[in-house]
């Protein structure tokens, strides 16, 4: 028999950041920031069709559209569903969004919202998706696997894209219009018969052990930073010398955060980078300043420090003196005339769905 009353469940999906440093697009920790999603099904009788409500509080809330064609976790929810003939939301939709994670800032919003789209087309679809799938699914839209790794599975967290062969990589490569088209067909159209599926298993992970002691200080500059443009800085080729600094660093890190008690000597010199921070510079003021001036020397507790994902947000890892680092690294940013704001995070698990 048909449910006759509503379904309700939520989606809670951590902030994360990536890179801790050295490991550009492979490693990501999952931070106390959360989006939540609270979603309503209507009973599938109710008549007629209508298309999903979406409300949206906290960050963001001016400036993300609430039209389901429009917004990224619905498009991508709806992207899940079509792949499973499934070709539209069922009708009555509700979906209110509570969201901690600053826009545009390298805390891993826009890969927040992409897990979330993944896990509410699963939910809508009753699809029971494993996470593998799930993150197969997250790597067709965002195609860098440190931020949605690390929010699915929780933790700090490694991962790589598998070699694919031609077939799969041309599947995988699709443009992104293709994979999140923004428009619902027009009448009579017959959209979605042919989403781009995404190969099996493009993803692969593992977590890293971290110390509990180790907290992140989220150092938020008050100005947002897209991605997309913060990748056009990178160059295309490396130095040998360059490649070689950061794959020493990342190799020491990877084992050096997860031991206790953390040493910073270790850990300050392995979280250095050669391949995106200096590039990122120019769209970064004092970004230069805050992680060469700020050291385990000067502010004891610190371990080491880091842009954060793509930036202009900068993490700093530390046991203690979580306010002194923040507010000296606030007065060096207010030499270039950025203000910031600050947040002691944890690192948390990753995301979850829960029926109500
Ligand atoms: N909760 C959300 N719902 C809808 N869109 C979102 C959400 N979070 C982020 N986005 C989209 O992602 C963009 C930010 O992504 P990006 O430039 O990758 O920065 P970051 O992921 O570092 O915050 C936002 O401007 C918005 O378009
Ligand atoms: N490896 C990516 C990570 C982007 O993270 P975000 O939180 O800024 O979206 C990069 O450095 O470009």
């Amino acid at each position: 028999m048909p449910p006759s009353s509503s379904r309700q469940f939520s989606i809670r999906v951590p902030a994360t950041s990536a890179n801790i440093g050295p490991g550009f697009d492979v490693v990501g920790l999952s931070l106390s920031l959360y989006l939540t999603l609270i979603v309503t099904v209507a009973p599938p009788d109710e008549q007629p069709y209508t298309l999903p409500t979406i409300t949206h509080s906290g960050e963001g809330a001016d400036e993300v559209p609430l039209d389901a064609y429009k917004n990224l976790t619905t498009r991508v929810a709806l992207y899940v569903l079509r792949c499973h003939n499934i070709r539209s939301f069922p009708s009555g939709l509700k979906i209110h969004c509570n969201n901690e994670i600053p826009f545009g800032r390298g805390l891993g919003s826009s890969g927040a919202a992409v897990i979330a789209g993944v896990l509410l087309g699963s939910e809508l679809g009753q699809l029971s998706l494993s996470t593998e799938r799930l993150l197969d699914f997250a790597l067709m839209v965002e195609r860098h696997p440190d931020n949605v790794t690390a929010a699915l599975v929780g933790g700090f967290v490694g991962s790589y894209l598998k070699e694919l062969d031609r077939e799969a990589t041309e599947a995988a490569s699709v443009p992104l219009s293709e994979v999140l088209p923004e428009y619902p067909p027009d009448a009579g159209e017959e959209w979605g018969l042919h989403p781009p599926q995404p190969p099996l298993g493009i993803g692969h992970y593992i977590r890293f052990g971290w110390a509990e002691e180790i907290k992140a200080v989220a150092i938020i500059p008050q100005f947002e930073l897209s991605t997309a443009k913060a990748r056009q800085v990178l160059p295309e080729q490396y130095s040998r010398k360059d490649l070689v600094f950061n794959l020493q660093r990342l190799a020491v890190l990877t084992t050096a955060l997860g031991q206790s008690p953390p040493d910073p000597g270790l850990i300050y010199e392995a979280m250095k980078d050669r391949v995106h921070q200096p590039y990122r510079k120019a769209l970064i003021p004092g970004l230069p300043e805050v992680t060469s001036s700020i050291t385990p020397s000067t502010h004891p507790g610190l371990l080491g420090i880091c842009l954060s994902g793509a930036g202009p947000t900068i993490l700093a890892l530390a046991t203690s003196g979580f306010e002194s680092i923040a507010e000296d690294a606030r007065a060096i940013f207010k030499e270039k005339s950025v203000e910031i704001e600050w947040k002691l995070l944890e690192v948390v698990g990753g995301s979850s769905v829960s029926q109500a």
